[in-house]
């Protein structure tokens, strides 16, 4: 389970993040929303040990992250929204690469089958990264996700850019993650999306969550009404 207990973030006098309290379980698509500068991407960072919380714990299966704590980064996968990756290699070679750097080396068969539940067609395995579209790209970084073989998978605006069809794949995907037991965390600005595919919703404003619900029974305009509200 993720669990944040009175996370807070201050930059100077700036509250970033301001006591904020949730619990994602395995299985679950949390989905937070929020304007520019909410906090959303401020949560993912502290959950990722990329910043030291101010007050507060992010936790990971009960352990507190801290910078540079290996135990907790090993449990996380995360997909930000642009997926850097080595231009001249292919696929392939990326997630080889990448699976290596996190611990794991995979014969040829195993990398090729992350790419295929990834979702990445088979003929762009071998191709050089930098012929790849947006879309592929996100495949390889969900493949190095699988790879890693995170319980816990981080994404920041995963959507945005994508065409209709890539993002139904990535939608696909995100379902069958989280069937399998996996916890998806994911900062989106897509109110059709979050309700899509998320379990449940966040809404942050100005650093504080000041709103969460399952998605059941909640359709996109309802959504997109409370968050008007809300915000
Ligand atoms: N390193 C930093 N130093 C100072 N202020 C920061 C820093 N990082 C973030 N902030 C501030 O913290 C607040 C939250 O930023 P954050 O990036 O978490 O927002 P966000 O919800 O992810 O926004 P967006 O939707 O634009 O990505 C903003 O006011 C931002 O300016």
């Amino acid at each position: 389970m993720l669990k944040a207990v009175n996370l807070t973030k201050t930059y100077g006098k700036h509250e970033a993040l301001r006591q904020l309290n949730l619990s994602v379980d395995k299985g679950e698509i949390f989905c937070l929303l929020g304007q520019n500068g909410a906090g959303k991407t401020t949560t993912i960072n502290l959950f990722l040990g990329l910043i030291e919380a101010t007050s507060g714990e992010a936790l990971v299966d009960g352990i507190a992250v801290q910078p540079n704590n290996n135990k907790t980064t090993q449990m996380i996968a995360y997909i930000p929204e642009v997926v850097q990756l080595y231009g001249n290699l292919s696929g392939v070679e990326n997630l080889n690469f990448f699976s290596r750097l996190a611990g794991y080396k995979y014969d040829h068969t195993t990398l090729t089958d992350f790419l295929s539940k990834a979702g990445l067609q088979e003929n762009a395995f071998h191709n050089k990264l930098s012929s790849y579209s947006k879309g592929m790209r996100q495949k390889v970084g969900i493949a190095i996700a699988l790879a890693k073989n995170a319980d816990y998978i981080f994404m920041d605006e995963p959507i945005s850019g994508l065409d209709p069809k890539a993002t139904l794949e990535f939608t696909k995907i995100c379902r069958e993650l989280s069937a399998e037991g996996k916890a998806i965390f994911m900062a989106t600005h897509d109110i059709f999306n979050a309700v899509n595919v998320g379990t449940k919703i966040g809404i942050m404003k100005e650093g504080e969550l000041v709103h969460t619900s399952d998605t059941k029974g909640i359709n996109a305009t309802e959504l997109q009404d409370l968050y008007l509200k809300t915000i």
